[in-house]
């Protein structure tokens, strides 16, 4: 059975997730690494990071700020999940810049940027092979698509049969149709603790679907133990 949460809108969502994730921080011990999902859904529970009460609870020198995914576009272009990490919370708050770990996309193509994210994990991580006993992650957010997508593992796509790589090139998949570089399922599963974030009416339809497991691709990165999901009710259909 899931563990969802349901809050009454995006605001209550984004103050539950922002309880959750400054717990599951508090939890860790010594250098911490949040992985943090794109779009649009989070950008509310990342403005709330960089602000009181919750800024003041974190412990920002111990923090490291990684992406689940990219798309490949300049870093300043507002389709670029880094760009709106960065000016909802990254550049609010007191974040070491060398503990930004975004996507190197600049100058890059697709697969370069790829294998230079997989290189910055693995020199994070201390080695290219995953231990369970000790996750990439402590804190890993995920959003979903209204095809079922999560990070930017489109449905049908080749990234979702690797099982070597962290991190690997995508197709545009849906909007903004732009290539992008995306975690793949064994580093999504290679995290202590994660939450999936789900807001808005037009993920009423697909919701359903992941939570009964269908066979998509943010029904299969839940399958990890202890996944908390937040909903709002017009996600859930409640509103
Ligand atoms: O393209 C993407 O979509 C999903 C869902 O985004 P949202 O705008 O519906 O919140 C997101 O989780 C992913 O990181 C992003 O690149």
């Amino acid at each position: 059975m899931a563990d969802i949460t349901t809050c009454t809108d995006a605001d209550d969502l984004a103050d539950r997730a922002a309880d959750w994730l400054v717990d599951a921080i508090a939890a860790t011990p010594g250098r911490a690494a949040i992985c943090l999902s794109g779009g649009s859904t989070p950008k509310r529970l990342y403005q709330r990071l960089a602000r009181d009460p919750w800024r003041a609870r974190l412990p920002w020198p111990r923090l490291h700020w990684f992406f689940g995914d990219e798309r490949v576009v300049p870093a300043d272009d507002p389709r670029s999940n880094q760009h709106m990490a960065r000016e909802a919370l990254l550049d609010q708050a007191p974040v070491p810049p060398d503990q930004v770990h975004a996507v190197p996309v600049a100058g890059l193509d697709p697969e370069a940027a790829a294998a230079a994210y997989q290189a910055a994990l693995e020199h994070y991580y201390g080695g290219p092979a995953l231990d369970p006993q000790r996750p990439l992650f402590d804190v890993m957010l995920l959003g979903i698509g209204p095809d079922g997508h999560t990070a930017s593992l489109f449905p049908g796509s080749p990234a979702l049969r690797e099982t070597r790589r962290w991190a690997v090139a995508g197709p545009p998949g849906l909007e903004p149709f732009v290539p992008r570089v995306t975690l793949t399922f064994p580093a999504l599963a290679a995290s202590r603790a994660t939450a999936f974030l789900v807001s808005g009416a037009d993920k009423r339809a697909i919701l359903p679907r992941v939570l009964a497991g269908e066979d998509l691709p943010a029904a299969r990165a839940a399958t990890v133990p202890g996944v908390r999901w937040f909903a709002d009710k017009a996600a859930l259909g409640e509103a």
